[in-house]
């Protein structure tokens, strides 16, 4: 099999942008991308987005970005897979190259949330939930993850405080990122005295609404050889899975068990030859503080049940055994939905490079794991430093 490697990457700053629209924002990540590769043009074009069309009545994104960024008639398609949109982009992209089809491919993730009401953002989100059990009966997100935070906290005997060192490791990270919308450090305090959204679940327990877009280009290592791109820049897609799950909780075997997230990662893991005491850093999906916790233990990185142990223990931060949300997380450098599977991808090549701005030392190998819906649509991909 063909290999495939990432040779460019680039991002916009994330949060409320009043100035740029979506395509500006998609074409100055896609552009920043191609001109870190220095190339000026690519075989095709996938697009990672998630509700362009009830948010920014805009659809055809593939057209749409590839048409403003000058790349010509080439292949050029929207992936949606809820939040998880971007990593099934990242993974479409690879795929692309692995197969033959394609040499030079562009992914571009991109959300614009900021331009609808708040409240009408909240519905659109839901759409990623099961329509007619879940959202009809007007349960949210924040809703849906509170009720799995109670019943974490409950089963296990985690108190609110305990959660919340996730969001403080991100924030912590977040505060060196000059790309993140939350740039300052919080202490647990700060989460505790945060408003209730939905009980457990505070302000801070949740990842914020916001704009942002980030991208990627992959090629085979023969091609970038060709393309003449400096080998320091090149970053080794080394494994990726992908699974689904029940799209509604009622009907899950186990509310406390990301199960899509531990098969896309066994066969992440199986693919990249590789096991979590191998993995340098993890960019998991803490949309909310209780994803991060479930996302440790299906990732094989905790036990069952010891996803939040691992927190108090320590252990998530730059310098500990596990580092995790190195550029802030979903939490602080915040979650354009259908962006975010990207901008992990572009943490864990500037990560693997050594240009992260809160760099895990000598980092070999990092995880991406990016979850769309309550946990129903996930990917999980790994990289190496060639
Ligand atoms: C699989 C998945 O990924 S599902 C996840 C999909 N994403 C979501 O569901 C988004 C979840 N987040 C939200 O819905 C919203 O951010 C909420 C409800 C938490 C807060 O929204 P609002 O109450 O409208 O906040 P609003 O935008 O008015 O901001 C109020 C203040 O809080 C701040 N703020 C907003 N969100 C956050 C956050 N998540 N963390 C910290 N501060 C925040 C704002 O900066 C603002 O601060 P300021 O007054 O100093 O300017």
């Amino acid at each position: 099999m063909r290999k495939a490697v990432i040779i460019g990457a680039g991002m916009t700053p994330v949060g409320e942008h009043w100035k740029l629209g979506l395509r500006d924002l998609a074409v100055e990540a896609l552009l920043n991308a191609m001109d870190d590769a220095g190339i000026d043009k690519v075989d095709s074009l996938y697009v990672g987005n998630m509700i362009s069309g009830p948010l920014v009545e805009q659809e055809n994104l593939g057209a749409l970005i590839a048409d403003w960024a000058g790349l010509g008639n080439i292949p050029a398609v929207k992936i949606e897979a809820a939040c998880a949109s971007g990593g099934a982009a990242v993974q479409e992209g690879v795929k692309a190259v692995l197969s033959g089809l394609e040499d030079v491919v562009a992914v571009v993730g991109i959300e614009k949330m900021t331009d609808a009401w708040p409240s009408d953002t909240t519905r659109y989100l839901g759409y990623a939930a099961d329509a007619e059990w879940e959202l009809f009966h007007g349960a949210s997100f924040v809703a849906l993850n509170a009720l799995v935070m109670r019943y974490y906290m409950k089963t296990y005997g985690y108190t609110e405080e305990d959660l919340a060192l996730f969001a403080v490791n991100a924030h912590a990270n977040g505060a060196k990122n000059p790309y993140a919308m939350f740039k300052r450090p919080i202490k647990v305090e700060t989460v505790l005295k945060s408003p209730y959204i939905a009980d457990p679940l505070k302000l801070f327990d949740a990842s914020p609404v916001c704009d942002g877009a980030a991208a990627v280009i992959i090629t085979t290592p023969e091609k970038a050889e060709e393309l003449g791109v400096p080998k320091e820049k090149w970053v080794e897609v080394a494994g990726m899975g992908r699974a689904i799950d029940t799209i509604n909780l009622a009907n899950r075997e186990d509310l406390l068990t990301l199960k899509a997230a531990k098969i896309a990662a066994e066969r992440a893991y199986k693919m990249a030859g590789v096991e979590p005491k191998n993995i340098d850093f993890f960019e998991v999906h803490d949309a909310f503080t209780i994803m991060a916790a479930l996302s440790l233990e299906a990732l094989g990185v905790a036990k069952k049940g010891e996803g939040a142990k691992l927190a108090k223990e320590g252990q998530i931060a730059i310098d500990a055994d596990y580092p995790i949300q190195t550029m802030g997380g979903l939490k602080a450098r915040g979650h354009p939905v259908g962006a975010t599977g990207v901008y992990q991808t572009v943490e864990a090549v500037l990560q693997l490079r050594g240009e992260a701005p809160s760099q895990v030392p000598d980092a070999e190998v990092g995880l991406t794991q990016n979850i769309g819906g309550t946990g129903s649509n996930i990917t999980v991909s790994i990289f190496r430093r060639v």
